[in-house]
Order: structure tokens, then C-alpha cells, then sequence
């Protein structure tokens, strides 16, 4: 329970109020459904829903108290509902950023937050970065896709999005961080949470920018306003971290960035801070080069291809700038620890390898396809997957990518959301020369892609499953089913023993 005075919360700028000008406050909400007594609701209006038509059920559930944007509504509302206090803004995502900054005590301000952006990498630099801190001594929490982790656990919270929490869950998190001791925050701050406000008024302390490609348009509509959604964090960082070699947006950031800033590159010669070359792929990880402020470092660590080295970089910029050495660095690179379903390797018997990794644009999965290609294998054995509830434009260009270099590709369907499956996986065809192939196989559900991957492996075989689920779910009609790659592949080969 808090008392808000409205009209005195840093960043909410009030344009009119109505009703008593503060209220005992016992929980923030956006949804009607998770209001309680003394709730304060926030009425966003969405993409299908217009949440002021929800006001009088959330009053109804107990809100004392409703920011939102239509004055004329608000006004009418605070004639029939007196006790309630009706709050109009500009822009109600704004305050509800400020509003649960304030409401969890300025949490985030109290730990060492790190906020990671870019198309491909987010959740792995985001779990690169938790592991590196946590071995040189610093407990740290990480947000993102694979859900909320404290130093100690993976915490059960209801996630409210996909990867970037909404504010009030965000700043709540902050705060529980802070209660089980932690002294950082790692998190993914996805290109739809900057334009959505999620981290409005926040100040990271470092900003990791790692690459950026075509994604997400079925949100954005044009590359442009992507692109200048990503900048956003880089307004809100206090030192930035920054791959060089990123033609997408890294060279627009180093110009314009203007605080403290660390690049880093994979280039020999680049003229980034950090430079990792030469790298030696082993059957435990890779051996790679490391060059800094004139000097070179001989480092080894647990994550297979060059992309994820470059990943492990930013990771280092980061300790770096928190004040550690580079041979502190080196010496606990040997433990690092990624997460689950990016290059996650299992090994089944006759020296089968499956690799489970979730990329899901074109450009992860060329880099992808190129790595697994070095590591020594029989036959390559790949699934592609079309993603129902993202943009159709990027499935032929799956399909485009991986021809011709796998021996046998397997067309499946991630998320059908409301589309019929056989539509997305004809979308994914598009993208083949030669669709009548016989090494191209399709599979309806992501189930039955993974069987047929599996049946199709041979001794020696790498079987590479790309695309992936969201919390352990595919998204089908709106409902999450469950579902989960690893549970098929030990069921496969115990069955097959
Ligand atoms: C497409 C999109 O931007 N969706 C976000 C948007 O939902 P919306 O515009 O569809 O909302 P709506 O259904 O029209 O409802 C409008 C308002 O009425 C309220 N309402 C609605 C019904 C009701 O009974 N009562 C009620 O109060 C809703 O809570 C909402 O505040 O506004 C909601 C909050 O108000 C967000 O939680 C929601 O994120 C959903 C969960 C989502 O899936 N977002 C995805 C696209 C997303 O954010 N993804 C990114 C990136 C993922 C990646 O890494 O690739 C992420 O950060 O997760
Ligand atoms: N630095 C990188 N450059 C290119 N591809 C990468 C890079 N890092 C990871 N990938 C590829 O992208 C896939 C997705 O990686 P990751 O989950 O870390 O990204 P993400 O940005 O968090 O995506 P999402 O938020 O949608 O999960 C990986 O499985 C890998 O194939």
C-alpha cells in the first residue's frame, strides 16, 4: 500500500484530474482482469482493444484510481464514480512507466541495470552477461525471453509479454531483484518495449547494441521505424557497448552516440576496442584472441560459432566497464554458461548431435547454418520453421538460406497463431529453386518436424533444429499449448533403443 499525490510523481505530467487528488494505492494494472481493491488502473488503447471501455470493470474490481488519455470519458466516469480519482495524460504508457517507477520505489536506480538490443543475440548476450558477472563475483538477474532468473533461480512470474516485461511487472522485478540481494539487472529491451514506453524513464547503465537486420514488420510497418525505435535505448544509456561490424546500425550509433562507449569486432585490424580473432572451434567450445588496449589475450570459453564470440565480447565490454580486468576476465571465461535453446547441444547415441537453436530471422540462420557446417559431422540434417504470428515476408527467405546446404531440410511451422498451417508452410516454399526436391520434407506441426528430423538421423549426423518455442508453448488460436523439443528427443531415443 503507497499514497500517490497524483499531481507530484516525477514524469507524469497530469493535464486534468478529477476526484480526490490522492488515494491509498495497493497494486497497478493495465488490465481490468488483474485489478483488485485499491488497484490503480491504467486505460491503454490497443491495437484491438480500447482499454476505457474496461474503466467501470475495473472499478467494479476495486480500482481507486484510472489514468488514461480520453478526457471527455474520464469526465463523464468521475460524475457517477465521485470517490475514485480519474487522471487524464497525454500519453498513458508514459505515466504508467513513471507511475511504477515511483510505485516500486525507484528500484532500478538501486542495481546495475544492462539493457541489450539488436535483432539476433538478446537473450544470449543477456545470459553471457548474468553468468560473467555472477563469476567475477556480482549476483545478477536477468529478463528476457527465457523468462525472469535471479542470481539464485528461475522465478515462476506470469510473463505479460513475450520478452520485455510491461512496466509494472518490470519495476516490480527490479524491486524482488533487489530484495533477494541482487546487484544487477541484465535485460533484453526489445525494439516493441521502446516504442511501447516499457522502459520510459529509465537510465541503463550500459546499453548493448549487437546487430541489426529486417524483423518484426508486421509491428513497425517500415525498416525506418525499427530502426529508430532500437536508437531509443541509447538515448537512455549512460555508456554504450557496440558492435562495429553491425552495417545495420552500429556505425549510426557510434556517430551519434556521445557517452563512454566500448565497440567491439571480429574483424582482424577493426578499429573496435575489442578484437577477437582467431578463433580454434573445439569439441568443448572455442579458443580465440583477444585484443585490447594494445595487448592480446589467449582465452577459451564454452559457445560454439562466431557470432556467439562476438556475443561473449560485448559480454566482457560490460565487466570492463564495471571496473574489472581483462585477466580477471580470462580467468573465469572457462565457466561461462549460455542459455537454454541458443546452440544448446545434446548428444544422443552413435555420435549423433542434435543442436537446438532458436533462430528465427534469415540472417541467424545463414550465420547458424555456416558454424555448424565447420563442426565435424556426417550428414547435415536441418528444420526451418515459418512463424505464424510474425511477418510472412521473411519465410521464403528461410527456405532461400538454407538450400543446398543441408542434406536434408525439413519445412515445419512455429506459432500458427489464427493461420492455417499448410498456409504458412506454402509461404516458406516459396523460397525454394526447387521445392519438389526430395531432401525437402514438410511437417505441419512443430511435433511432427522434430519426429521426422530425428527419423531422418543416421550415425554421425548433425540434426539441427532451428525456430523454437516461447515459454515451453506453441502459440496456437490464442491459446499457449504446450510443447517442448527436448521432451520428443529423449522420448525418440529411448524408443529407439
Ligand atoms: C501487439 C502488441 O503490441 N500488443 C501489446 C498491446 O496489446 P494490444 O494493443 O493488442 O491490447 P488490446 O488487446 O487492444 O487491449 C488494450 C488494453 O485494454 C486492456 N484490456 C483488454 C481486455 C480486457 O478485458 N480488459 C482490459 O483492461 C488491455 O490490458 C490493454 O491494456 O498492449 C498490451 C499492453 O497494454 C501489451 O501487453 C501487448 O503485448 C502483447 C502481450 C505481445 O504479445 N506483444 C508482443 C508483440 C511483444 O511485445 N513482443 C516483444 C518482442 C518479442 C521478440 O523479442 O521478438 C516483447 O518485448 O515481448
Ligand atoms: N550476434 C549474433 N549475430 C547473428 N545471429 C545471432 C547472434 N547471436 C545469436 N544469433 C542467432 O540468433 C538466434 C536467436 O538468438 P537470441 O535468442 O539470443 O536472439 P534474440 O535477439 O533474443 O531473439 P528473441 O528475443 O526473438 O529471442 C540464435 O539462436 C542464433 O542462431
Amino acid at each position: 500500500m503507497m499514497t500517490i499525490r497524483f499531481d507530484q510523481i516525477k514524469g507524469v505530467v497530469v493535464k486534468e484530474i478529477y476526484g480526490p487528488n490522492e488515494q491509498m494505492v495497493s497494486s497497478l494494472a493495465f488490465h481490468s482482469g488483474r485489478v483488485s481493491v485499491s488497484s490503480l488502473f491504467f486505460s491503454i488503447k490497443g491495437a484491438q482493444e480500447d482499454g476505457h471501455h474496461y474503466i467501470e470493470e475495473a472499478i467494479s474490481n476495486g480500482a481507486s484510481a484510472v489514468i488514461g488519455e480520453n478526457s471527455e470519458q474520464l469526465t463523464r466516469l468521475s460524475e457517477s464514480y465521485p470517490s475514485c480519482t480519474f487522471i487524464v495524460v497525454e500519453d498513458v504508457r508514459n505515466a504508467m512507466a513513471h507511475m511504477s517507477k515511483h510505485f516500486y520505489n525507484h528500484a532500478d536506480e538501486q542495481i546495475f541495470t544492462v539493457g541489450i538490443t539488436g535483432t539476433n543475440g538478446k537473450t544470449t548476450v543477456a545470459a553471457y552477461v548474468r553468468s560473467l558477472l555472477m563469476l567475477l563475483g556480482v549476483p545478477s538477474g536477468s529478463i528476457g525471453t527465457t523468462g525472469i532468473w535471479s542470481s539464485q533461480e528461475k522465478w515462476m512470474y506470469k510473463k505479460s509479454t513475450p520478452t520485455t516485461p510491461e512496466a509494472i511487472d518490470l519495476h516490480q522485478i527490479f524491486r524482488d531483484f533487489k530484495e533477494a540481494g541482487d546487484e544487477a539487472a541484465v535485460m533484453e529491451v526489445s525494439s516493441i518495449a521502446l516504442d511501447q514506453k516499457r522502459v520510459e524513464g529509465m537510465l541503463f547503465d550500459i546499453g548493448i547494441h549487437t546487430n541489426f537486420s529486417e524483423e518484426h514488420l508486421e509491428y513497425h510497418k517500415t525498416i525506418d521505424h525499427y530502426k529508430a525505435s532500437k536508437m531509443k535505448l541509447f538515448e537512455q544509456s549512460r555508456q554504450a557497448v557496440v558492435n562495429i561490424d553491425d552495417e545495420g546500425m552500429g556505425k549510426d550509433l557510434i556517430h551519434s552516440y556521445k557517452g563512454p562507449l566500448l565497440t567491439y569486432s571480429l574483424i582482424p585490424g577493426s578499429e573496435a576496442d575489442l578484437i577477437g580473432t582467431g578463433i580454434e572451434i573445439t569439441e568443448e567450445g572455442s579458443m580465440f584472441t583477444i585484443q585490447y588496449r594494445n595487448k592480446t589475450f589467449r582465452v577459451f570459453t564454452p559457445v560454439f560459432g562466431a557470432f556467439n564470440v562476438a556475443n561473449v565480447l560485448s559480454a566482457i565490454a560490460v565487466a570492463l566497464m564495471r571496473g574489472y580486468t581483462m585477466d580477471e576476465v580470462a580467468a573465469v571465461l572457462p565457466e561461462l554458461q549460455g542459455p537454454e535453446g541458443r546452440f544448446q547441444i545434446i548428444e544422443v547415441p552413435d555420435r549423433t548431435k542434435v543442436i537446438l537453436d532458436y533462430a528465427h530471422t534469415p540472417v541467424a540462420l545463414d550465420r547458424l547454418v555456416e558454424e555448424v557446417r565447420k563442426m565435424k559431422h556426417g550428414r547435415l540434417i536441418t528444420m526451418i520453421a515459418g512463424i505464424g504470428i510474425r511477418d510472412f515476408s521473411k519465410m521464403p527467405k528461410m527456405a532461400a538460406t538454407i538450400e543446398g546446404r543441408a542434406d536434408e531440410v525439413i519445412v515445419t511451422v512455429d506459432h500458427p497463431g489464427y493461420h492455417n498451417p499448410q498456409t504458412i508452410v506454402d509461404q516458406v516454399m516459396k523460397g525454394f529453386k526447387e521445392p519438389n526436391a526430395g531432401n525437402i520434407h514438410h511437417a505441419l506441426t512443430r511435433q511432427e518436424g522434430v519426429r521426422r528430423s530425428l527419423m531422418l538421423g543416421q550415425a554421425g549426423d548433425i540434426i539441427l533444429l532451428t525456430g523454437g518455442c516461447m515459454n515451453n508453448a506453441q502459440i496456437i488460436k490464442g491459446e499457449e499449448v504446450p510443447h517442448s523439443d527436448e521432451d520428443i528427443i529423449h522420448e525418440h531415443y529411448l524408443q529407439s533403443k
